[in-house]
């Protein structure tokens, strides 16, 4: 579960997310989608406790990210939008690495059912170094599911994957949904976001313009047919503000 109250961020005179509320239920999906600069990522590394909110309640799996930030970060995996891997380190180190710092014990089989899940297994023994930039973001997603986590957050989870990786993620998506986790992916590929996502928000100058479930937000705009309802109403939903952000 994720739930946000009245959140609020100011970087010094600048508001960058305005009193923003919204759960994020297990099973559930949320797109977070808006313009560059509508305060998607401030609010993804808010929720995982890299910066502090300037007000406001957000909180993971029922543990408030400032009051009991370690509780928080048990239940949490989160995928930047730019994943950093130690260079010096196989892909295999990566994951034992990881175990080691959530306290994951017996991970072998899990990591071994990642790696194949992420066509990385003849990849085990590879430096990060030598890894395409797709390959690193499969190991960063295999390192943030190593401890199943019942939330997660990812910034542009498909940068610079294939399409078989982008299949593959998505699955993996949709398995842990299934398994109850409850899931936030902040993109602008609306194609991904409509086929991925059960709810959705819409944010634009730190604002939420729409939240609720995928067919309510269409819905609301009258984009319910056609195969790219998502982008129309996308277009509908921030083209007041579309001169809003350099
Ligand atoms: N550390 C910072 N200091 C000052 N302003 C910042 C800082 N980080 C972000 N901002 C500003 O906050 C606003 C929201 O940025 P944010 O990165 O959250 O947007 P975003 O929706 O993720 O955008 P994009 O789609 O381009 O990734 C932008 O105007 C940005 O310039």
């Amino acid at each position: 579960m994720i739930t946000v109250t009245n959140f609020t961020k100011r970087y010094n005179d600048f508001t960058a997310v305005r009193d923003l509320s919204f759960t994020v239920a297990p099973g559930q999906i949320l797109g977070l989608v808006g313009p560059n600069g509508a305060g998607k990522t401030t609010t993804l590394r808010t929720l995982c406790g890299i910066i502090p909110p300037s007000s406001g309640q957000l909180s993971i799996a029922t543990h408030d990210i400032v009051k009991a930030p370690i509780a928080a970060k048990r239940s949490l995996g989160y995928i930047p939008d730019d994943p950093r891997l130690f260079d010096t380190m196989t892909v295999w180190e990566h994951l034992a690495f990881t175990a080691a710092a959530y306290r994951v014990s017996d991970f072998e089989r899990s990591a071994e059912a990642l790696l194949e899940a992420f066509d990385l297994t003849n990849k085990r023994d590879t430096l990060a170094h030598n890894l395409s930039r797709g390959m690193r973001q499969k190991v960063a997603i295999a390192c943030a599911f190593l401890h199943d986590p019942t939330v997660i957050l990812f910034d542009e989870p498909l940068t610079g994957l294939d399409p078989q990786g982008i299949r593959n993620i998505q699955q993996a998506i949709r398995e842990r949904a299934r398994a109850g986790a409850a899931i936030i992916i902040s993109s602008h590929l609306l194609s991904l976001v409509e086929a991925l996502c059960t709810h959705l928000l819409v944010l634009n100058l730190g604002e939420c313009r729409r939240f609720g479930t995928m067919s309510e937000v269409l819905g609301d705009v009258g984009h319910t047919d056609g195969n790219s309802s998502l982008e129309a109403a996308y277009f509908t939903m921030t083209k007041d503000d579309a001169q809003g952000e350099a």
